[in-house]
């Protein structure tokens, strides 16, 4: 393939015959919003030919790059007969500049006076105006609702937010969402943000974690410049403010937020709050903000169960590039359950370890890596604690648990322990069996998705299992 074949084949053939691909590939909205916004040129100046396609701005690039560009590679491989390379690029400021700025120069032809030396190629621009306007958002495109596990932990807080995203100012205002740490609250205010910026890129929308605004009122008392801290937070479409709970006893900050909450609520303006409680249980707040946080809908996330954090493993595992065998998600999921942050964490320490040792990630290398953390929790749940606990909760005895009395006041509690040793710890099922009596192993999967389901309807039964879970976690 010549690259004079090329160049025509990139504009004219391959990229026409890529989008006609993709265009029947994928849904209508995401082929029209990223795939059509590119342009394909071919990179030539290279020993090998190599398509380059050309983002609008590093929004779209991001996201071209990590879920379309394996795709577009497997067209062209298809297309060309062999595999080309393919860049993404950003455009120059006044247009897009396909090859130019990378083409060596060409010595002058015999005979011909020696051209004035070129320029050097200007530097692909880094950043754009859009980008510059996605920038000051603060949004991190990483976090969106595609790239959030949904799951009973979350899905109506992921409802919430969505239907917020599609509606902002004029669903619930403000949307409140509180759960415990690293379980995805930041995750999810900015995938409000990035679906917002993603259907109306000229939003005023702004990501702010309390501690910044914080630092913003205490810039603008010193500079005395508060008309302008005002106007500016008060001209917001989407404010999303991250860990409410450390506006305790900040009561400067707390009367500014108050004003401010009020002009954008009054201006049908979307606010989008996390924190790690319910709204009444924040220390230090003035009464006038918790009664305006009701104002909208307040929604909970939980920690996720095992199937929900397999399922998240696997996700980070994609965006790393890495393939995890269930048996090593599993593995992970099992012993790390209440921060995803921890998971993830943990799953960073096997892969960097397979990678230092120059391994592949097996099972047996997941335990060596995470050997420390596996001690730690082997030596903290029992089962028998496990059953201790439950027992005392629902004030029965111990034995109750091996007994084969099937009256609701024993065999409830009962599966709800079952639950709980399936999701705290790394017992299989026949050996959770065997410790509830030998029972079979058919029995505990029965039990698990009896409490998963009526978890669902049974506020009480609930409520059991989360504070049981809360405290067997320590
Ligand atoms: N359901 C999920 N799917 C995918 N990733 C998730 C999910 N929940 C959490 N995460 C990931 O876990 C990490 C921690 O999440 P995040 O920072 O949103 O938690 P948080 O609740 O805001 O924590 P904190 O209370 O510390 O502010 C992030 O990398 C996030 O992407």
């Amino acid at each position: 393939m010549s690259h004079a074949q090329t160049a025509r084949s990139v504009n004219q053939d391959f990229w026409p015959f890529c989008l006609a691909r993709l265009e029947q590939e994928l849904p209508a909205q995401q082929f029209n919003t990223w795939i059509r916004a590119l342009a394909a040129s071919e990179e030539d100046g290279t020993p090998a030919p190599c398509v380059r396609l050309h983002a609008p701005n590093r929004f779209v690039l991001q996201w071209v790059r990590e879920r379309y560009l394996n795709r577009i590679g497997e067209l062209a491989a298809e297309f060309f007969g062999i595999a080309p390379q393919i860049e993404l690029a950003l455009p120059a400021a006044g247009g897009p500049r396909p090859a130019a700025a990378a083409m060596p120069s060409q010595p002058a032809a015999a005979g011909e006076p020696a051209a004035a030396p070129e320029p050097p190629p200007e530097p692909e621009p880094l950043i754009t105006t859009a980008d510059l306007a996605y920038e000051k958002t603060r949004l991190n495109p990483d976090f969106t609702f595609d790239t959030l596990v949904t799951g009973r932990a979350n899905d109506l807080a992921r409802a919430a937010a969505m239907q917020v995203a599609q509606n902002p100012g004029t669903s619930y205002n403000p949307l409140f969402v509180y759960g415990g740490v690293g379980l995805g609250k930041t995750h999810l205010i900015h995938a409000i943000g990035n679906a917002v910026y993603r259907a109306n890129p000229r939003a005023v929308i702004r990501y702010v974690h309390v501690e910044d605004y914080y630092a913003d009122v205490v810039r603008a008392y010193q500079q005395k410049s508060f008309d302008a801290f005002k106007r500016y937070y008060r001209s917001l479409d989407l404010l999303l403010i991250d860990d409410i709970q450390f506006f305790n006893n900040k009561n400067r900050t707390q009367e500014e937020f108050f004003h401010a909450f009020n002009a954008l609520t009054e201006a049908r303006k979307q606010i989008v709050i996390t924190c790690d409680t319910y709204p009444k249980d924040i220390q230090g707040l003035e009464d006038r903000l918790i009664s305006r946080f009701d104002w909208g809908l307040t929604v909970q996330i939980e920690p996720p169960e095992l199937e929900m954090r397999v399922a998240i493993l696997k996700k980070k595992a994609e965006a790393l590039r890495v393939a995890v065998d269930d048996d090593v998600a599993f593995l992970i999921a099992k012993n790390l359950r209440s921060n995803v942050r921890e998971l993830e964490g943990a799953l960073n320490k096997v892969v960097a370890y397979a990678r230092f040792h120059g391994r592949g990630i097996s099972l047996e290398v997941a335990k060596e890596a995470l050997k420390d953390l596996l001690n730690a929790h082997n030596r903290q749940l029992t089962i028998e604690h496990i059953q201790k606990t439950v027992a005392d909760y629902y004030k029965i005895k111990v034995a109750d648990m091996h007994s084969k009395k099937r009256t609701r006041v024993v065999a409830r509690p009962r599966q709800v322990a079952m639950w709980l040793a399936k999701e705290l710890t790394p017992l299989s099922l026949p050996a959770i069996g065997d410790a509830f009596g030998n029972r079979d192993h058919t029995t505990v999967l029965h039990a698990c998705r009896t409490i998963t389901e009526l978890r669902l309807g049974d506020h009480q039964l609930n409520h059991d299992v989360h504070v049981l879970t809360q405290v067997l976690r320590g």
